[in-house]
This record gives C-alpha cells, sequence and structure tokens, in this order.
C-alpha cells in the first residue's frame, strides 16, 4: 500500500503546455500507443503511472520527439507545445530537445568535466556569446539543479566521478542549460539511494516554478509526493488523468483502482 497523498497542490487555472490528441505510436505493426487525448499543465508536475510495458515511456518520447530515433518507431495524431505542432516539417527537432529538456534512468554524464556538461548545450546552440556569460549559464544551471555548493569547487573534474545522485543532479543541470520550458524525467530517481532520491524529488518541486515538469515513475509514493497531475496507462490507453489527489484516494476507473491498491502491475 502506500501512503496518503497530500491532497491540495495548488491546482488552478494553469497554462496548457502540451495538448496531445488521438496519439497512436506503433513500434513496426504493434501498436503501443492507443489514442491518448491529454493536455499537459505549466509550472505543474504530471506523473505517469502504470504497470510496465503500458506505454509511460514511449508517451514520454512523444513529447521530445526522442521517438524519432527509433527506426521501427511510427507516432500519429497531435502534439502541440504551446499551441504549435511538434510533429510540423518546419520543427528542428534538437531545438525542440532543446526547449523540452530530457532526464533519463540512470545518469548519464557525458565524459568530460562538470563544466563542460553543463556548458554542452549552451554552446552548441549558441546560447553564450563570452566565456563570462557561458561561466553564469553553467552558475545559474548548477544552481538551480541544487548542486552548486558540492560541484562550485570542482567544475574541472569529471562528471563521472559524482556520487549518483549528484550525476543525476548534474544531468538536470545540463537539461536546464538549454533554458527549457519543460523537463521529462523517465524514472529519474530509479537507480538512486532514497536519500538522493528524496534530494532529486524536493529539487522536482522547485523545479515546477519555471517548468512544466512531466515524470514517468514506477512509485506510487514518488507520484503521490511530488505531483500535482497524474495520469494513469494502461495497455497502450490512458485510462485516468486527474488530479494527483484524486486519482490515488477517489479513482473514478476500476483499472486505476485495482493498480494503486496492488490487484494489477
Ligand atoms: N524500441 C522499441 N522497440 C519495440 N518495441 C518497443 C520499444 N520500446 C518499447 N516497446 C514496446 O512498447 C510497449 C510500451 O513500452 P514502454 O517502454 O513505453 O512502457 P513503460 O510503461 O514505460 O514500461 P516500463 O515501466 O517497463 O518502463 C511495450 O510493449 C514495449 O515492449
Amino acid at each position: 500500500m502506500y501512503d496518503a497523498p497530500k491532497l491540495e497542490r495548488n491546482v488552478d487555472d494553469r497554462t496548457i503546455k502540451f495538448s496531445a490528441r488521438n496519439v497512436h505510436v506503433f513500434y513496426g505493426e504493434t501498436e503501443a500507443i492507443k489514442g491518448v487525448d491529454v493536455d499537459i499543465l505549466d509550472n505543474t508536475v504530471t506523473a505517469f503511472i502504470g504497470p510496465s510495458g503500458c506505454g509511460k515511456s514511449t508517451f514520454l518520447r512523444c513529447l521530445n520527439r526522442m521517438n524519432d530515433t527509433i527506426d521501427i518507431c511510427r507516432v500519429t495524431g497531435d502534439i502541440r507545445l504551446d499551441g504549435h505542432d511538434i510533429y510540423d516539417r518546419s520543427v528542428d527537432p534538437v531545438q525542440l530537445r532543446a526547449k523540452v529538456g530530457m532526464v533519463f534512468q540512470k545518469p548519464n554524464p557525458f565524459p568530460k568535466s562538470i563544466y563542460d556538461n553543463v556548458a554542452y548545450g549552451p554552446r552548441i546552440h549558441g546560447l553564450a556569446r563570452t566565456r563570462a556569460d557561458l561561466d553564469a549559464i553553467v552558475e545559474q544551471s548548477l544552481r538551480r539543479a541544487a548542486l552548486w555548493d558540492e560541484a562550485k569547487d570542482r567544475l574541472d573534474q569529471p562528471g563521472t566521478g559524482l556520487s549518483g545522485g549528484q550525476q543525476q543532479r548534474l544531468c538536470i543541470a545540463r537539461a536546464v542549460a538549454t533554458s527549457p520550458e519543460v523537463l521529462l524525467m523517465d524514472e529519474p530517481c530509479s537507480a538512486l539511494d532514497p536519500i538522493a532520491t528524496a534530494q532529486v524529488e524536493e529539487l522536482i518541486d522547485e523545479l515546477r516554478q519555471d517548468y512544466s515538469v512531466v515524470i514517468v515513475t514506477h512509485s506510487m509514493q514518488q507520484a503521490a509526493r511530488v505531483s500535482q497531475k497524474t495520469a494513469f496507462f494502461h495497455l497502450g490507453h490512458l485510462v485516468e488523468f486527474g488530479d494527483t489527489g484524486q486519482i490515488f484516494t477517489n479513482p473514478h476507473d476500476e483499472r486505476t483502482e485495482s493498480y494503486i491498491t496492488g490487484r494489477i502491475g
């Protein structure tokens, strides 16, 4: 069983960041996402939950076109970011991914210094005119990722030399360095110990002041702790989407109830 979630999360009329309609995803002939409609709000943490293989990561990857990198994967339907079709031919997926950053399950810093890990995105996107600009972006990003104090005296040391939790915060700093509007997180704590997990969860709560955050998690406790909105996926369908408190205490669909009470999944 899970701990009762906090109920009131100030979910008001925030602006819609992503709007997805009738999204289907196929891997070859296999349909992994079967007609998903959802609106994802700004300044909100949205959790994607559901049993293994239900399509959470697949749908998450639609939001920054990471599925484009999988040859056999085909996405249909309409996904808009701030009203603009992200699958329009004029959209450059590299630019899109700067706006819609991603943090993966396993911390994956580049084999470079801490500084260069964070500076990488701003350099390739030409976001800094001078070294001082770049220094400022690196410092601000590390501060946002709650890593500055631990990293400031070792910026020239390899990112891979940090602890697992620090590496994940470095990956978050790297993602925020390109001034994204949305952060996608695919089980960002699954490789972390409980203390590092708590730090990253606290950080996620802070990040929503500036970003729309979407997190895939296997942990219902984590979804209840960090999110304001929860989407329950099952067999490629988005079965239920609503305020996190409602989903966990008063689910409307039987399948959601079965999952959160541990009967399926
Ligand atoms: N690269 C791929 N090629 C072929 N099939 C894939 C690929 N990635 C995912 N799938 C299939 O798509 C379906 C959804 O997988 P997905 O990883 O999105 O689910 P998930 O809910 O994120 O699962 P988990 O919680 O186990 O990570 C599964 O049946 C999976 O086998």
